[in-house]
């Protein structure tokens, strides 16, 4: 397998390449060459594997022979080794028609951490095998960078740099980050907006001679590696419902931002997992969800919500499901790119908008149906959601037909949210990780929104 620029402006490069080349030189996004397709006879083949042994068989499709079998299983199997349910992700039942597929049983409490676990790993593997140093700078509404710093804290060989929107992340997310005092870890609180730090992050990443001087490597899910890791999941939950014999018509509903989980579930579907429809959630920020409603990509006014974490107006991972869209052609993803850049603005034909809705379903959810999601369902069944979650169990509730199967993606405990649960009267007693977390010094610098004063702080850092 080798990996190509949705731009198509860099030559095929292989899978440890990709990971270190994360945004792609030519300003695009790295896409596998060849989508592997999966007979209905090796999804068989797959249905009752642990986690831990499905994630190597599809890790394996992608990273070809570049890492040995027996190392690529170590990596595996020691990435998940710190999640606190055996099942790694597990899938909870809450009615006939809709279960919960809980991925924030690792170290942070976040589904980030199934893909930075794993990169983490990856990275201090391919830093010792190729002697490359690994710089690495990230941009986070809150999950993505306390799950990469976990990733890496106090690991040789590796220094990371995280931007987070200041005031912008729940109070325990912004503690998850600050209180690390491993001196390879620096955090930056940007005056702005989540989406100022990525589009910070992505011009210095485009600027290739800074990015190579600096050896800067991505952690967000412009990295494919993270894409690739959150696919494993789409397929588990599934085996897990087709095991008991409830997998016919199933959805998935997932809380989106930056389009990079429900871009996982994609791939997955082009692989050949038999999904019915994707929901796509968004809060009040719903770029992604007028999209798949009218077909036209602008963002809109900034809005702060009870789920931060899909703050998010520009949705990085677009341009890979672009590519797809338009069959590959790496042309007219330039072309629309372009057009954003300088009119704010895509608008896709209608036989593109067919194509799209043939796979998606949109709900943008607000603030007030958010909380009520939250209430009604810890009233009803007795089951906490956090406010991202709720957001896709409230898409689900509008879009999902009778009849219809859908497994909800629980991308983050309820306790990173107390801010939010607390509105509605609901208690909730945090994980004792999480309680610790107030007792500790906070290390963080406050800075401007400019490139310039993020460069001069990775300057002095790396
Ligand atoms: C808790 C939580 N849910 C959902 C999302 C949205 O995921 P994505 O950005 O991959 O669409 C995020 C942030 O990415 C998140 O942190
Ligand atoms: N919600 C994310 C935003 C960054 O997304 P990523 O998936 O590209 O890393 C966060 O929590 O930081």
């Amino acid at each position: 397998m080798e990996y190509i620029s949705t731009r198509g402006q860099v030559a095929p490069i292989g899978f440890i390449d990709a990971i270190l080349m994360g945004l792609a030189d030519d300003g695009g996004l790295l896409v596998p060459q060849h989508i592997p397709q999966l007979s209905a006879d090796m999804l068989k083949s797959w249905q009752r594997l642990s986690y831990q042994e499905l994630a190597l068989e599809i890790f394996t499709l992608f990273v070809n022979d570049e890492i040995p079998c027996a190392d690529l299983k170590r990596l595996v199997d020691d990435s998940y080794a710190t999640f606190r349910d055996e099942d790694v992700t597990p899938v909870r039942r809450i009615n006939n028609g809709l279960h919960v597929l809980e991925l924030f049983h690792g170290p942070t409490f976040a589904f980030k951490d199934v893909a930075l676990q794993f990169l983490g790993n990856l990275y201090q593997y391919v830093s010792g095998k190729t002697n490359s140093i690994i710089h690495i700078l990230g941009a986070t509404s809150g999950d993505t960078g306390a799950s990469a710093i976990e990733g890496v804290r106090g690991k040789a060989g590796i220094r990371i740099c995280i931007l987070h929107p200041h005031g912008k992340v729940s109070k325990v997310q912004e503690l998850q980050m600050t209180t690390v005092d491993d001196a390879n870890v620096l955090n930056l609180a940007v005056d702005g907006t989540f989406d100022d730090c990525q589009r910070i992050i992505k011009e210095l990443f485009a600027d290739v001679d800074f990015k190579h001087r600096y050896h800067l490597r991505a952690i967000n899910s412009i990295n494919i590696a993270r894409i690739l890791a959150q696919t494993v999941y789409y397929f588990y939950a599934y085996f897990q419902l087709a095991n008991k014999g409830q997998a016919d018509k199933v959805n998935f509903s997932v809380p989106t931002g930056n389009f990079g989980d429900i871009f996982a579930g994609y791939l997955a579907l082009k692989m050949g997992l038999p999904i019915n429809k994707l929901i796509l959630a968004t809060n009040e920020n719903n770029i992604l969800e007028r999209f798949v409603r009218e077909g036209v990509y602008e963002p809109g006014e900034f809005r702060g919500t009870y789920s931060p974490s899909m703050d998010i107006q520009v949705a990085s991972n677009f341009e890979r499901y672009l590519y797809y869209l338009y069959g590959e052609d790496s042309a007219a993803v330039t072309r629309l790119m372009g057009q954003f850049k300088a009119d704010g603005r895509i608008a896709i034909p209608a036989d593109k908008l067919a194509a799209v809705q043939a796979d998606f379903a949109a709900y943008g959810v607000q603030n007030e149906e958010c909380l009520d999601a939250i209430s009604d369902y810890h009233a009803k069944y007795d089951y906490l959601l956090d406010p991202h979650t709720a957001c896709g169990v409230a898409a689900t509730d509008k879009l999902a037909d009778d009849g219809e199967v859908t497994i909800a993606l629980s991308t983050a405990h309820p306790a990173k949210f107390d801010e939010a649960i607390r509105l509605r009267g609901i208690a909730q007693t945090y994980p004792p990780q999480i309680e610790a977390l107030f007792d500790k010094p906070q290390h963080q610098t406050v800075v401007g929104g400019t490139n310039d004063d993020i460069k001069d702080q990775l300057v002095k850092f790396f």
